[in-house]
């Protein structure tokens, strides 16, 4: 059989001119370690991952916004050793500045708050789908690349702030085919760690720090967490209280332990209670040993979860009011999440709920003779002002070769161009699924 391109499935391809002889390099085809090519059908998916994500935030009233891929270095360095920091994509430009390629979309998103000042009227609803990069080592063969969905409302102190984009991504999930049964969000607040933190007098200021060695539990082994506890400066048995209050899976006992007059208990009942409202409760679950690796978060954290428990965390998410602030932005009250394109896939692999998509282009024009090759390209035209997709035969080709390509590029109409019927002013119309055949005036085309 032929190739689409008419000849024993080899490349015809152009003849090279004898007379100019070029140096060839020959390069690695493939894109860099860590990184990924979208070819049709990988861009396919993505396109209509992207396209659930931008009409789950059109639906929550968000509006889009997007920042450089490059950014300064300072927006990402913070103290607290994250793995964040440890795998920044940084380097110095030639104009000897640090910068990076943006790890994550939030900083980015607080600065832009912050340059846009008094101009812009709270409360803010921002949404951006944004490559975010790492350098890891590639001893652990991860990617180094990966595109993330954020939502993120600035300016609303209250949890019900946390409650919408927590219901934001349901409705994403449930758009997809994704059920409670196949995920839930893990929801804790990290005023539970502040909290006993207090009680055991550990300066404030070891919270970030604190909070990223809490996020390893399960990591790395639970006696490395202790270690690195005490270095920071976490007596012992505050330690220990730390490590009991983190084991807690229900806000009842949390309310025990911690009592009711505290912030961390209050929010997250009314985080419960508003869920109810929302009609999400089935969705998500108290655990008080989420903290996520962020150091910037300061209030309720979430992160959605495969319930089969092999996926790391699909998303994640939470409240961080002091970030603008550390900027030397207003004081003002912010959450959001990030939602990686990977492991939704993986899940949806794995559910068997990726979507059938292929090319659809509506007609094939062909012309049944080369001198008839402008007539077609009139008729192609033509057809896409009215708004349909045209795949027009641009060489002469075997019919055999135009009904092959028609199959492939799922095409409902193919038009012929031939010239008894083009001298008509007439075009034949074969509609592929049927076999059914008519002349149409070029003029009646649609
Ligand atoms: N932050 C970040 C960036 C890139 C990838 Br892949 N994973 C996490």
């Amino acid at each position: 059989s032929t190739g689409e391109n008419g000849s024993g499935g080899g490349r015809s391809g152009a003849l090279s001119s004898p007379a100019i002889t070029e140096e060839v390099q020959k390069i690695d085809v493939n894109p860099p370690k860590g990184t990924r090519d979208f070819p049709p059908e990988e861009m396919r998916l993505r396109t209509w991952l992207f396209r659930n994500f931008r009409e789950v935030s059109r639906l929550f009233g968000f509006e889009e916004v997007d920042f450089p891929v490059l950014e300064s270095e300072a927006l990402f360095i913070r103290k607290a050793g994250e793995e964040i920091r440890d795998q920044l994509y940084c380097f110095e430009d030639r104009g000897n500045r640090r910068v990076a390629l943006r790890p994550e979309l939030t900083p980015s998103l607080a600065r832009l708050v912050i340059q846009k000042g008094k101009s812009v009227s709270l409360p803010l609803k921002w949404f951006a789908v944004g490559q975010c990069w790492r350098y890891e080592r590639m001893t652990r063969g991860r990617r180094r690349e990966h595109y993330q969905w954020n939502m993120d409302i600035i300016g609303v102190p209250e949890v019900m702030a946390e409650a919408e984009l927590i219901s934001s991504i349901v409705t994403f999930f449930k758009r997809i085919g994704i059920t409670a049964s196949d995920v839930g969000f893990k929801v804790s607040s990290r005023k539970v760690l502040q909290e006993v933190l207090r009680c055991y007098s550990v300066p404030e200021s070891l919270f970030g720090k604190v909070c990223i060695i809490i996020d390893k539990i399960g990591k790395i082994p639970m006696d490395d967490i202790k270690k690195d506890l005490m270095s920071a400066g976490v007596s012992e048995e505050a330690v220990e209280e730390l490590l009991q209050v983190l084991s807690i899976k229900s806000l009842t006992k949390l309310e025990e332990i911690l009592g009711g007059a505290g912030e961390a208990v209050a929010e997250l009942k009314k985080l419960f209670s508003l869920a109810e409202k929302f009609g999400y409760s089935e969705w998500i679950e108290f655990d008080a040993s989420i903290v996520r690796g962020l150091a910037y978060y300061t209030g309720i954290v979430f992160e959605g979860f495969d319930r089969e428990g092999k996926l790391r965390a699909i998303c994640g998410g939470g409240r961080y009011d002091r970030l603008l602030s550390t900027f030397g932005g207003d004081d003002l009250p912010a959450c959001g999440f990030g939602f990686g394109d990977a492991v939704i896939v993986e899940l949806l692999k794995d559910r068997g709920l990726l979507p059938e998509l292929s090319l659809q282009v509506e007609n094939i024009v062909c012309a049944l003779d080369v001198n008839l090759q402008g007539a077609a390209a009139r008729v192609a035209s033509i057809l896409r002002e009215k708004s349909q997709s045209v795949e027009l035969v641009l060489e002469s080709k075997p019919l055999k070769w135009v009904f092959k390509r028609a199959a492939r590029i799922n095409a409902h109409k193919l038009i012929l161009v031939g010239s008894s019927e083009w001298q008509r002013g007439m075009v034949v119309v074969k509609i592929l699924s049927s076999g059914e055949q008519y002349e149409v005036k070029l003029d009646e085309l649609e």
